[in-house]
């Protein structure tokens, strides 16, 4: 997905806005295409295993490097660049690595939240979805990475949701709103797609 960034040239072939990849694939379509081509495959079988205990941010690096080390040599990297999309401005890059080691340093005093009532848990999930989204760690493959991980959480406490089956627009839409403060489209989406995993 393509961001408005400071400097197009950062993280780009010269003059465009096409990610420097390591098949030096320079149209933006066609890397678009491979990318999804190699995420999907991982992304599916990764979202199927729960969370590893003691999950942290380092992990969370490590899904996104899993996904794209293929393709970029910054795979599993933080961001060196602020970048904002549609009217919703991400976390400024040099606040990456604290807020990151903020939000699983709650998420493990929370206990990954092990044993809350339902409605609380859908909350927490929220709530983690717009921070990890709001910290927008990586260059590129936020939503995917995301995706990973939520499903892994959610697999961790006996439930399951499977983002293929959620209108994309409608995560979308639910999305931009809840970065705008408004989280009740993202809510109800969450509660109607997160079920208890059947044994
Ligand atoms: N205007 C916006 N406001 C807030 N969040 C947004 C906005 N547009 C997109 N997002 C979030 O950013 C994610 C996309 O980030 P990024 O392009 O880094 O991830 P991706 O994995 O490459 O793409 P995708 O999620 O579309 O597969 C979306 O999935 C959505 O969650």
């Amino acid at each position: 997905m393509a961001y408005s960034v400071d400097s197009i040239s950062d993280n780009c072939y010269e003059g465009t806005t096409c990610l420097i990849n390591k098949y030096n694939i320079r149209d933006e379509s066609k890397l678009a295409e491979l990318e999804a081509m190699i995420t999907l495959a991982i992304t599916s079988e990764m979202e199927q295993v729960a969370l590893k205990d003691g999950f942290n941010e380092n992990d969370y690096k490590a899904i996104h490097r899993q996904l794209f080390d293929t393709l970029y040599t910054w795979a599993g990297e933080y961001r060196t660049i602020d970048i904002s999309k549609k009217g919703t401005a991400f976390a400024k890059h040099d606040e990456i690595p604290e807020l990151l080691m903020n939000c699983f340093k709650r998420l493990k005093a929370m206990d990954f939240f092990r044993g809350l009532p339902f409605d609380d848990f859908i909350d927490e999930i929220v709530d983690i979805y717009c921070t990890t989204n709001y910290i927008h760690p990586f260059r590129e493959g936020n939503g995917r990475t995301q995706r990973v991980f939520l499903s892994q959480l959610i697999h961790y406490n006996g439930y399951e949701i499977h983002f293929s089956k959620i209108d994309t627009d409608e995560l979308m839409l639910g999305t931009i709103h809840a970065a705008h403060g408004v989280v009740d489209y993202l809510r109800d989406i969450f509660k109607e797609h997160i079920k208890p995993t059947l044994r």
